[in-house]
């Protein structure tokens, strides 16, 4: 695996390490017990209330008639993680309480509508699978594939599957998003984490892959399949400032596959990442908009 998706796996230590001194008046043990008892009980059913709010939810999209296959909402999901880990506060791990949320959320839409984890662990089944289950959950089968090809062509034949393909570049992987190229081919949904950061316990970038999602979409950054004419180092230099770019070899000697990610609505759009290629002597033969995502979010630690 290369350099750039190494996760250091640092545990972050409580706040505060040296423990408080105990005034005259605490409450004893058992007091603080019954405490951690009653909360305990609270969340539990915090989550059963949130259970039949979700039954209820159900039956509004049903009659709307908007379900696809998955009740899987990329925006919705990503604008709540960004709440949660922005609101965060106190001793508990952030690590902890976004992946607790993960686990939630990620059950409620299973409890939905069944699917099933698709993972390409040809870069690593380690990170590959921890990155699964702390974004899904356990309750969510996983299922491991040797190579993005397999988790495209899975995610294709099922109802409401999603797939989990290395959002990096990845010698084996070849120009897999290609297959996502048809109006009804898969498409790229998500792009995990939701937020970013430098220890995050399972940070390996991957994309998320669905049937093209009718409702609940978001399209901050659109990802095209460009098939490119001419590539050469001056045109692979051009774009590294332009938009996040993985490519590899295509048909013939100087082709080159590109995966491009490109903001919506910034200073670069399609057509500028089109002229620079252009300005390098490459030519773009074909391009075509092979999903979309919401804007990359980093969360830097309270200082
Ligand atoms: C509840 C919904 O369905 C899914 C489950 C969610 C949840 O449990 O909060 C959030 C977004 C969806 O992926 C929804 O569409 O709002």
């Amino acid at each position: 695996m290369d350099s750039k998706t190494t996760i250091p796996a640092a545990p972050q230590p409580p706040a505060s390490a040296a423990a408080p001194p105990v005034p005259a008046t605490a409450p004893d043990l058992g007091t603080l017990r019954a405490e951690i008892d009653r909360l305990d009980a609270a969340m539990h059913a915090l989550l059963i209330e949130r259970s039949q709010i979700i039954d209820r939810l159900v039956a509004v999209k049903r009659a709307r008639g908007t379900e696809s296959g998955s009740a899987f909402r990329p925006a919705r999901e990503a604008s709540m993680m960004r709440q949660i880990v922005d609101r965060h506060r106190g001793i508990l791990p952030l690590d902890t309480v976004e992946g607790i949320w993960r686990v939630i959320i990620s059950t409620f839409t299973y409890v939905q509508a069944p699917y099933a984890v698709h993972a390409d662990l040809a870069s690593g089944e380690a990170a590959m699978r921890d990155a699964s289950r702390f974004h899904f959950g356990f309750t969510v089968p996983f299922i491991g594939h040797m190579g993005a090809a397999g988790v495209v062509a899975a995610v294709a034949r099922s109802r409401g599957d999603l797939g989990l393909v290395p959002a990096f570049a990845s010698p084996s992987a070849g120009a897999w998003w290609t297959a996502l190229e048809g109006e009804h081919a898969p498409k790229i949904i998500a792009r995990l984490p939701f937020v970013e950061r430098a220890d995050h316990p399972a940070g390996l970038p991957v994309f998320c892959i669905a049937h093209p999602v009718t409702d609940g979409a978001v399209s901050e950054v659109e990802t095209w399949s460009l098939h490119v004419s001419g590539w050469n180092a001056q045109a692979a230099r051009a774009l590294a400032p332009l938009a996040d770019v993985i490519a590899v070899p295509d048909r013939g000697l100087d082709g080159a596959a590109l995966l491009a990610s490109i903001p919506v609505g910034g200073a670069v759009d399609r057509d500028t990442v089109l002229a620079a290629l252009r300005e390098c002597g490459a030519s773009v033969r074909a391009a075509a908009l092979v999903g979309s995502h919401a804007s990359r979010y980093t969360h830097a630690p309270k200082a």
